[in-house]
This record gives structure tokens, sequence and C-alpha cells, in this order.
């Protein structure tokens, strides 16, 4: 297949990235693109997405946009990283074989190594270790590969000890006894907090999008409500753990809870829904800081070769981050996520 033209968009042509660069793959055709947001402090990371996207330029805005979120994640994180993220995005309806999949994550490896280092991918929404190790095969920007090949494996684990983590601090106590907890998305990291949750004493209701995942649900003692209701449920917490853009003015007006923390990336549709939020008297905990678990743990493994337990224990810090964040927020009269903006703003600036 003849090789087209990648598309290469630098700092000069954009407004807050540093580079984007998109281009169909040569073994398989299929559009695969990596933007990097920032290097300020350190290499970008961030996860390999792979999922149709109705048009090119949606797939584009996704990937800007989780990048960007990465940059905040890392900064506020304390990491030595910066932000980036990659998006594989095959045409809508194209089902894949295995050998066709095989290509095109080469394909995406082979942009990857082009980066030399300044960008590495993890896994995200439709990859996982496994293709974290085929990425490998063509370049050694990947971690989270399987433990089994020497990686850290699936982070999911780790993200929810920190939304766990940011919970606590959120609600100002680590007792769970009897609080109605809602999760919105039924996945691995969902499933993952509903099981702690539940040992802790919570009433744990979850929701999925697939209906298969209903009976393991009922059978873990979880109650299981339709995915449309969940994020109107009178609750405690509710916990966005499925996809991004949750969070609009017309559901925010729904919601019955005084408190949303979770692992979603971009749960907001746009930052002001930050302040309907604050105007309802709903406190949100910035995606970017709850969900920073795994890039924490898998880092501190991967990269600064920290222990098991040591790992765990920085993700841990994230309970620390929430008080500070909330603190200045009240101190200030300002939201969280303006906050949380600002600490990522100065660790920028004094890595700069
Ligand atoms: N896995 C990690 O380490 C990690 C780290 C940071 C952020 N996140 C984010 O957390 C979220 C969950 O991650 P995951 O690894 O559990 O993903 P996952 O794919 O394992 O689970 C997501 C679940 O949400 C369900 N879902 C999709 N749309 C839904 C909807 N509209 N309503 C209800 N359910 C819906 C899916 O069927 C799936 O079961 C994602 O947004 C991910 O980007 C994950």
């Amino acid at each position: 297949m003849p090789q087209r033209p990648s598309i290469t968009l630098t700092s000069a042509s954009m407004t807050a990235h540093e580079k984007l660069v998109a281009r169909r793959g040569r073994r398989s055709g299929i559009t695969t693109m990596i933007a990097i947001h920032s290097t300020v402090l350190g290499p970008a990371v961030g996860g390999c997405r792979f999922k149709p996207y109705p048009t090119l330029t949606q797939a584009v805005d996704d990937v800007l946009r989780l990048s960007a979120a990465m940059t905040a994640k890392c900064a506020v994180a304390g990491l030595a990283f910066g932000g980036g993220k990659s998006v594989i995005a095959p045409e809508p309806g194209r089902v894949l074989s295995p050998d066709e999949r095989h290509a095109v994550l080469l394909d995406h490896a082979d942009l990857i190594a082009e980066f030399g280092g300044s960008y590495r991918a993890g896994p995200d929404v439709g990859t996982g270790p496994a293709d974290m190790l085929v990425l490998r095969e063509a370049s050694p920007y990947a971690f989270c590969t399987p433990e089994s090949a020497g990686g850290t494996g699936s982070s999911s684990g780790p993200t929810a000890v920190g939304v766990l983590a940011a919970l606590r601090a959120a609600a100002g106590s680590a007792d769970m006894t009897g609080r109605r907890v809602v999760i919105s998305g039924y996945g691995s990291v969902g499933a993952h907090l509903a099981a702690s949750l539940r040992a802790a004493g919570a009433d744990v209701v979850v929701s999925d999008i697939d209906p298969a995942k209903r009976a393991e649900a009922e059978e873990g003692g979880l109650t299981w409500t339709e995915p449309e209701k969940a994020l109107t449920l009178t609750a405690d917490v509710v916990i966005p753990a499925a996809v991004g853009g949750v969070l609009s003015p017309e559901t925010v007006a729904r919601l019955d809870t005084p408190l949303v923390v979770g692992p979603a990336n971009n749960q907001l549709t746009d930052d002001s829904v930050a302040d309907d939020l604050a105007a309802r008297g709903i406190l949100w905990i910035p995606d970017y800081v709850a969900s920073a678990g795994g890039i924490l743990y898998t880092l501190s493994r991967e990269a600064e070769g920290l222990g098991h337990e040591a790992a765990l224990a920085r993700v841990e810090t994230i309970e620390d981050t929430v008080r500070t964040v909330l603190a200045a927020a009240k101190a200030h009269a300002t939201t969280p996520l303006a906050e949380a903006a600002a600490l990522a703003e100065r660790r920028l600036r004094e890595g700069r």
C-alpha cells in the first residue's frame, strides 16, 4: 500500500501543543496519530487509544484534549514527565483480523520510534498490556507490558487505589459504612472500586452499557442500575468510571449527590462546568488529580525503579494532593479545578 504523507503540526501552528503527527500506516492503511502537549517536565507519556471515530477531525480533537490532560496529570502528580497521547483510528464499522491489528500496532510503533523517546505510550481505551508488547517489537518506548514480560501490566488496580485516596480526602473520612456510592462504568477500574467500596461497607450501585456485566455485578452483591439513570440517583458519592464528557450543564443539573470523584478522563464537557458544579454545592475532584494512580504507579516502577510497595505508597499521596487542592480552593474561594490547574502551572513554570 502506498504510504500517505504524514501531517505534522508543530507549536508554530498550534497554540498550546508542541507537536501533532498523523499518518496512514504503511502496513494497515489505518490512520494513527500522536500528540505531544508538553515535554517541559520530561518525556511526554500517555495512553494509546484504539477506537473508531466518526471523523478524523474528532480523533484529532480527542488526541489533543487527552494529551493536554496528561500534562496536567503528570505535573500535579509530581512526575518528571510531560503530556502526550496517541490514537489509532480504524474506519467505523471495520472489523480487524488479529493480523490487521498486529499490523496497525506496528505502524503505530514506527511513529512512536520516530519521536526518539520524547513520547512513551501505555495502554488506554481499546489497548492493553499485550498490545504494548507488540509496540515494543518496533519501538522500546511502550510501558505497562505484561508482568510475564517484565512490565507492570494493567494499571487499573493502582488507578482505583488513587481514586479511593482522592475519595478519602474529599469525603473527609475513610469510613464508607452505609454510604451509597454509584459507579458509572463497570470496567476494570470500576470493578476494582466496586469491590473495595463494598468491602468497606458501602452500598454500591453500578451501571454499564454492557448488559452482560449485570450478572457478575449482582453476584458480587452490587446493585445494578441502567446507565442513563446512574448520574441521577440520590447518592453520597458518584464515580464516573466509563467515558469522558459526562458532566455537562444538563447532566450536572440532574445530579443528586454532594460529591463526584472518579477515574474517567476529561469528565467535563467544558471547564465552565466546574463552576456549575460549585454553584450547585457539589464537590468535584478534577479527574486528572483523582485518576493519576495508574501513571504514578507505572512510572515509579518502570522508569524510577521503585518496588511495588514504594510505588503504591506514592499513589496514596493523591490523598494529600487532594487535601492541598481543596484547602486552596477554600482559602481562595475558587474551585478545585482552578486550584489544580494553578498547581500544574506552577510545577510547569518551575520545571521550565
Ligand atoms: N485503567 C486505568 O489505569 C486508567 C487510568 C486513568 C484513567 N482511566 C480512565 O478511567 C475510565 C475507566 O477505565 P477502565 O480501564 O476501567 O476502562 P474499561 O474499558 O475497562 O471500562 C470502561 C467501562 O465503561 C463502560 N461504558 C462505556 N460507556 C458507558 C456509558 N456511557 N455508561 C456506562 N458505562 C459505559 C464500558 O462498557 C466498560 O465496561 C476510562 O475513562 C479511562 O480512560 C483509566
